[in-house]
């Protein structure tokens, strides 16, 4: 900004960050969830959002995917607001979400959940090759009649990560994938997290509590705590900073 220039002259789309928030702030009654985030994810970026249980990242994620409407500030995808938005809408303009509660069908087959996503958007001839392709990439191809509900807690969450990113949003964004895996299924879902970002160009913002994963995974992290940006660098920078250890990664854990 030049001398003289007021900040109001400068236009949201002036950023090249693929997702940017503005003063984001969400309040239930007299409790701020979120407040104040301003986040700047550039294109092509793996961000980890981490911070104490309760600390407001799944609210966030909620706001960002418009499953919940912020009580103040601005959302901008791609340099456009998409505060108003709904879900479906931005679902269009290229966002997915793998949510913390289950939602695949437990009594449909692995191959008839990744169907549900694929049907939409994919020509009916090409449909059986989408389907082969995403259950090859979670490494689902062995269990594709397995019914959901009979698939272990690990594949679950990979069946979850396909159906997500069976359409190849610009962004993805993952709350807790890695929660109750074993340290086995833990590397996979880093290695389908990273050949997401690599092979198909995604931008991914995930929440996580285990910090190996977010290690293996993460270029930049962002620590949230009592609804607000507490810090935020590369995993390095987090791992050093002792205010950090001290409200999040020196804390006994469940
Ligand atoms: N729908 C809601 N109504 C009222 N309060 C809510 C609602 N959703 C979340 N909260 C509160 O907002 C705060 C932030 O919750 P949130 O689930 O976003 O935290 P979190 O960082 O994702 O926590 P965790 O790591 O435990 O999942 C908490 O105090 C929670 O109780």
């Amino acid at each position: 900004m030049t001398a003289g220039q007021s900040e109001a002259t400068e236009t949201p789309t002036g950023e090249d960050a693929l997702l940017r928030t503005d003063g984001l702030t969400k309040r239930f009654g007299g409790l701020v969830a979120v407040d104040d985030v301003n986040l700047r994810i550039q294109r092509g970026e793996i961000r980890c959002l981490i911070g104490p249980n309760g600390a407001g990242k799944s609210t966030l994620l909620k706001l960002l995917v418009g499953q919940l409407s912020p009580s103040e500030g601005h959302i901008y995808y791609d340099g456009r607001d998409i505060t108003g938005l709904s879900q479906h809408e931005r679902a269009r303009g290229g966002m997915s979400m793998k949510f913390q509660v289950p939602a695949v069908y437990g009594d449909l087959s692995v191959r008839q959940n990744v169907h549900i996503p694929l049907q939409r958007e994919v020509g009916r001839g090409r449909i059986d090759a989408a389907i082969e392709e995403t259950l090859d990439k979670f490494g689902l191809l062995d269990v594709a009649d397995t019914r959901a509900t009979d698939l272990s807690h690990g594949q679950q969450q990979w069946l979850e990560i396909a159906m997500a990113s069976a359409l190849e949003p610009e962004l993805l964004l993952l709350d807790e994938p890695a929660a109750g895996m074993s340290i086995r299924e833990t590397e996979k879902t880093a290695e389908y997290v990273h050949r997401l970002n690599e092979d198909r160009d995604m931008t991914l913002l995930v929440i996580e509590h285990d910090i190996d994963f977010v290690r293996a995974i993460a270029q930049s992290v962002t620590v949230l705590h009592r609804g607000e940006v507490f810090a935020e660098g590369t995993i390095e920078d987090i791992e050093n900073d002792p205010e950090v250890r001290r409200i999040y990664l020196g804390e006994v854990r469940e």
